[in-house]
């Protein structure tokens, strides 16, 4: 078979047209949108309905130059010159199997599924979500097999799904496949421009943003001048910011929150998520007293955040603690791509499973990482995200630079929830980093906005603030510290943050 253009792979499902809409009027709007090879996939129809719907669907792939595949029946692919078949393997319930038994049988390339919950086919086997796919690309490393994840994938998470369907190495999809995306569409040369428009400039962004970790863009004047101008946008534009947050800490996250300059709402019931996403600057995800009602919240909050590119702040506060955390925290992290993951060194570490750092429930104990600077940009960018590590010294990295920050006070660690307000802050400067750059639809960053600078610009707000509070003279400890904190995050100045922040950015 000649190489295969797998960005956009139509696989056909008729019963899905929308009423009055005729299958081949569909397919070739779909072919003039932009789709890269088309799966013809009957399942209810005899031998000669089949042939003759691959027969006139070559013919239409034909003109626009589109590889034709037939599903299963390599009898018909052969009758109709198809570019090849495609076949499945319903005796293999594990899905790494498969992959290894594709490879085994040379196969040129492997569809993975199902990334999402699927309506349009009844699924034997748990969806695998986006880390489970960068985990079979993984299998591919060394291979010339291309992959496209196939099961629910919209325009709606279309970048979710590009963006976390990554394997350690860095193997990413060569496209993703659809039936009801375009198939259930009234208008699908629309539907697939669209989907194909934002794969290209998925594509596009990505080679930027490698070209630019590699000159780091980022100085330390950079970096304040940055934080300042979002401190100011905070102040001005109040920001709603959604909080999911543990119970603890609700009223303090809150007043830290409104002190900055932003509006919090700490709203967890699952009912509101679709219309709060539509509303708010940012969401705060913080599982400190994680319940079951409001998982269900944070697993739909994060979904519509990410459809509509609202940065999520993810808070994974004592992950290590129990099999309900970490478990919640996996499907969590699976299910919606984070902007920053924010944690002490035990929650991080408990998060890619080292026992490097020892914890006591929500607490790191210890001296923490030997080489943080590494472990952050490392996480950075397995996570494809922005990764605060918290403690004496705050750590910060987009996967390139790292950003070292050594303000703060002691009071901060005899307080409980130092670490959820730092969540508060860092939420709040990624929503006016958002509303900063605008969100232009064509942009396919998942979210707009610097969320380096942002996770920056929280930190050194709650850290400096810290630093005013336990210099006056009303502060006798931990009692008169938090609410000296608060009222300090609502005196801080942009010349306080200038003449104050210690910080160091360090590039590879
Ligand atoms: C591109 C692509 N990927 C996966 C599938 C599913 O194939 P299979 O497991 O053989 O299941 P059926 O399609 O036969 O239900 C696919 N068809 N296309
Ligand atoms: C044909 C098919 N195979 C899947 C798998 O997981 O192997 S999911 C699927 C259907 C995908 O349809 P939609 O894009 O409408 O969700």
């Amino acid at each position: 078979m000649t190489e295969l253009d797998c960005s956009l792979y139509l696989v056909t499902g008729r019963a899905l047209l929308p009423p009055d809409k005729d299958y081949f009027e569909s397919l070739e709007q779909s072919l003039q949108g932009g789709v890269t090879v088309v799966q013809i996939r009957e399942k209810d129809v005899d031998t000669a309905e089949f042939y003759d719907i691959a027969l006139r669907s070559k013919q239409l792939c034909d003109k626009y130059k589109v590889p034709l595949i037939v599903n299963d029946r390599v009898d018909i692919a052969l009758a109709v010159q198809a570019s090849g078949v495609h076949v499945g393997q319903t005796d293999m319930p594990v899905p790494i199997a498969q992959i290894e038994q594709a490879i085994q049988d040379g196969a040129d390339y492997v569809g993975i599924g199902a990334v999402w919950a699927t309506t349009t086919k009844n699924l034997s086997k748990p969806i695998v979500g986006v880390r489970g796919v960068g985990e079979m690309l993984q299998k591919l490393d060394g291979t010339s097999i291309k992959s496209v994840a196939i099961g629910g994938i919209k325009s709606s998470n279309l970048l979710r799904t590009l963006h976390g369907s990554v394997s350690s190495t860095n193997h990413a999809l060569d496209g993703i496949a659809v039936v009801s995306e375009i198939m259930a569409s009234p208008h699908p040369r629309e539907a697939a421009a669209g989907l194909y428009e934002l794969i290209s400039a998925f594509r596009h962004s990505n080679s930027i943003s490698n070209a630019l970790s590699v000159r780091s863009r980022y100085s330390a004047e950079f970096v304040i001048d940055g934080v300042v101008d979002l401190m100011n946008i905070v102040r001005e534009r109040s920001p709603l910011i959604h909080q999911i947050t543990n119970n603890v800490v609700i009223a303090q996250s809150a007043n830290a929150t409104i002190a900055l300059g932003a509006s919090p709402i700490m709203a967890t019931t699952a009912q509101e998520m679709e219309d709060l996403s539509k509303i708010s600057g940012s969401l705060l995800i913080n599982i400190g007293t994680l319940v079951t009602s409001a998982y269900e919240g944070m697993m739909l909050a994060g979904t519509f955040a990410n459809a509509h590119r609202t940065p999520i702040v993810f808070d994974p506060v004592g992950v290590g603690a129990s099999e309900f955390r970490r478990s919640s925290v996996k499907n969590l992290l699976n299910t919606w791509q984070a902007s920053v993951i924010k944690g002490n060194a035990a929650e991080l570490a408990a998060l890619v499973g080292s026992n490097e750092v020892e914890s006591k429930g929500v607490d790191s104990l210890g001296s923490g990482f030997k080489d943080p600077v590494s472990f952050v940009r490392d996480l950075a960018r397995k996570e494809r995200c922005v990764v605060v590590l918290t403690g004496k010294t705050d750590y910060v990295s987009d996967g390139a630079s790292v950003a070292v920050l050594s303000n703060g006070h002691g009071l901060l660690g005899n307080i409980t929830g130092s670490g959820c307000m730092a969540g508060s802050c860092i939420a709040s400067f990624c929503a006016a980093a958002v509303a900063q750059e605008g969100a232009d639809p064509k942009e396919p960053k998942l979210v707009p906005g610097d969320v380096f600078l942002a996770a920056i610009g929280g930190i050194l707000a709650l850290t400096i603030s810290a630093e005013m509070a336990a210099m006056r003279d009303d502060v006798k400890g931990p009692g008169t510290f938090l609410p000296a904190l608060i009222d300090e995050l609502s005196l801080l100045s942009a010349q306080c943050i200038r003449d104050r922040s210690r910080l160091q950015i360090v590039s590879r």
